[in-house]
């Protein structure tokens, strides 16, 4: 099975847990494009959607799923979502698609929170995958300077703005063992919006994809 096939075991699973007439969160990325093409195919009867992204937006457009402002829809039952890598504490690194931010802050308006991804993305040390770090555009060689004293090495996303109009470092060379610790010291970097870790609010079920079937933890 190839990894796209994986990502749709996964995204098929997660749409048993969707109630019918409930108010989604919607994440980004391939994992997240295959849970909304699957859910309007399903014909699934929701409230609508609140999107984290631009390009979540235009695909639950373009099926007809009506896309919500989350300052009127209140709490959110569920929030479907990928991951670039995932512990075993259902920690995850986000944000390779560059839509950190608002995945955060859907997830944080969300009860219930699940992770939708292939197998690869399961790792026991996050880090391998460079963490995504979201910056006010000003204060990036700030904030790289910084990420640098803290033994990593930033890498400017170049060409690449945020659908918030900010820009991205990937920090490569962590080794994050303590992710809930790193996620806090790094939230505290002037001119920081935004961490791809998601270790202070963890997801609450992973469904991974893999040859031998659903596993889910
Ligand atoms: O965090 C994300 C976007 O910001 C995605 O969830 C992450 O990059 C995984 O993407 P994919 O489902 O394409 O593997």
């Amino acid at each position: 099975m190839n990894a796209d096939q994986l990502k749709q075991q996964a995204a098929l699973a997660a749409l048993a847990h969707v109630e019918e007439d409930s108010i989604l969160g919607i994440g980004t990325g391939s994992t997240v494009d295959l849970f909304i093409d699957a859910m309007a195919a399903q014909k699934l009867r929701i409230r609508g959607a609140v999107s984290s992204s631009e390009r979540s937006t235009t695909r639950l457009r373009r099926h007809g799923i009506d896309v919500l402002d989350l300052n009127t829809a209140g709490e959110l039952d569920l929030y479907i979502d990928g991951a670039d890598e995932s512990d075993r504490h259902r920690r995850l690194i986000k944000g390779g698609g560059g839509a950190l931010t608002r995945e955060k802050i859907v997830a944080a308006a969300s009860r219930r929170f699940i992770c939708i991804a292939d197998e690869s993305k399961l790792v026991n040390v996050l880090g391998k995958f460079p963490l995504p770090v979201e910056v006010i555009p000003m204060a990036r060689s700030y904030v790289a300077r910084q990420l640098v004293a803290l033994g990593g090495q930033p890498v400017y996303r170049e060409g690449f703005v945020t659908d918030n109009g900010n820009q991205i470092l990937d920090v490569h060379g962590l080794s994050i063992v303590d992710p809930v610790q790193m996620e806090s010291d790094l939230n505290q970097l002037a001119g920081v919006v935004t961490v791809g870790l998601f270790a202070r609010r963890p997801a609450d079920l992973v469904i991974l994809g893999s040859p031998s079937g659903v596993k889910t933890f």
